[in-house]
């Protein structure tokens, strides 16, 4: 140790983040030309890769084995083709693409100081109303966030139908339940239940789309509704999915007590976030998450299982516990009392 300085400290971590940097930069460029798609379409030689696009020689083989390295091409007899990652997710082709959804991000990060400094989203949402009714979108980036959000979701969806005991509800109301697709996964794990999405209109068709690409047309119900203003339907199990992350502390207070209201006595309102851990220091994803959050809305945040289940105590619930739910989500269970 000479002046503080310990000389058995590398720079090793430092620059595996520039690197996990430069691999994210060269996935966007592929999904900016469209790559996946193209090769999804045919495979071709890395000089055929350069004519189709006009790329120069120099860096073009390096940036598809790069890609091969990364998991998203594979390479045969010289041949480039996506492999089952890159076809489900960034060919522009499928429903489930996301490449629109993952650019948007780009967008917003380029402008992380200006968000630190202003405490303001840098998507283009200036007001709460604003958010999610497609003001400040376009018709396609509004359709490629509701995709993203499948993307997001199913595997929580998933987790959600094994790690609740569904077995004494009938009524399940997912609100801000999106496309539907975490109804998919509970009422296709557990026949039982009636399933609705609470959702804002204009979500409606997207909805309706997906319900059909899925096979469960009718399955699923549909309310549309404003859940700062419409009562939620009567419930035995509320869910909010993503949801409470994207509002201020104050909005998640009211959330919590249109859940109690809209329970019978014995419901349960489920929670799931990519929450944050007491100490603030071993969840590093959930905390870049919340800095999203920052980049995206007027007031999110990720938050921690004790600040959450305060929501849910404060507006009457009489127990909160919280459960690891998949990946970095975690989930809240919130009880009202049977009585
Ligand atoms: C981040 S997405 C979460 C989607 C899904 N629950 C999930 O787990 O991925 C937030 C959802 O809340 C819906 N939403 C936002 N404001 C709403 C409001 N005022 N009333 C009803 N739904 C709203 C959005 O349309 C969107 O579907």
């Amino acid at each position: 140790m000479r002046d503080g300085i310990d000389a058995s400290v590398t720079a090793e971590p430092l620059l595996q983040m520039a690197a996990d940097f430069y691999r994210w930069r060269t996935v966007l460029f592929a999904i900016e030309l469209d790559l996946f798609t193209v090769l999804g379409a045919e495979p071709a030689t890395e000089p055929a890769v350069r004519q189709r696009f006009g790329l120069d020689e120099r860096g073009t083989r390096h940036f598809l084995d790069a890609l091969v390295s990364s998991g998203l091409l594979d390479r045969t007899d010289g041949r480039y083709a996506p492999t089952p990652l890159a076809a489900r997710f960034l060919d522009s082709r499928t429903a489930s693409h996301l490449g629109r959804f993952l650019g948007q991000a780009d967008a917003r990060w380029a402008r992380i100081g200006e968000g630190l400094r202003s405490g303001a989203p840098q998507n283009g949402a200036r007001a709460t109303s604003g958010l999610f009714t497609g003001q400040h979108r376009d018709q396609a980036a509004w359709r490629a966030y509701y995709g993203g959000m499948d993307a997001l979701n199913g595997p929580s969806g998933a987790a959600l139908a094994q790690v609740f005991d569904w077995s004494s509800v009938k009524r399940v109301t997912d609100v801000g339940g999106a496309r539907g697709n975490v109804c998919a996964e509970l009422v296709r794990a557990h026949p039982h239940l009636q399933a609705t999405v609470f959702d804002l209109p204009p979500v409606q068709a997207v909805f309706d789309e997906h319900m059909v690409e899925l096979g469960l047309e009718g399955r699923v119900g549909f309310r549309a509704g404003d859940f700062f203003t419409d009562p939620l339907p009567a419930s035995d199990a509320v869910v909010f999915g993503h949801v409470l992350h994207d509002w201020g502390v104050e909005e998640r207070r009211i959330l919590a007590r249109k859940a109690f209201q809209a329970l019978e006595p014995g419901g349960v309102a489920l929670v799931y976030d990519t929450m944050i851990d007491a100490e603030l220091r071993s969840r590093p994803n959930s905390l870049l998450i919340s800095l999203n959050m920052m980049l995206c809305t007027p007031g999110g945040s990720e938050y921690t299982p004790a600040e959450g289940g305060t929501w849910f105590t404060e507006a009457g619930f009489d127990t909160v516990e919280s459960v690891p739910l998949v990946n970095d989500d975690v989930l809240l269970i919130a009880r009202r009392s049977p009585a």
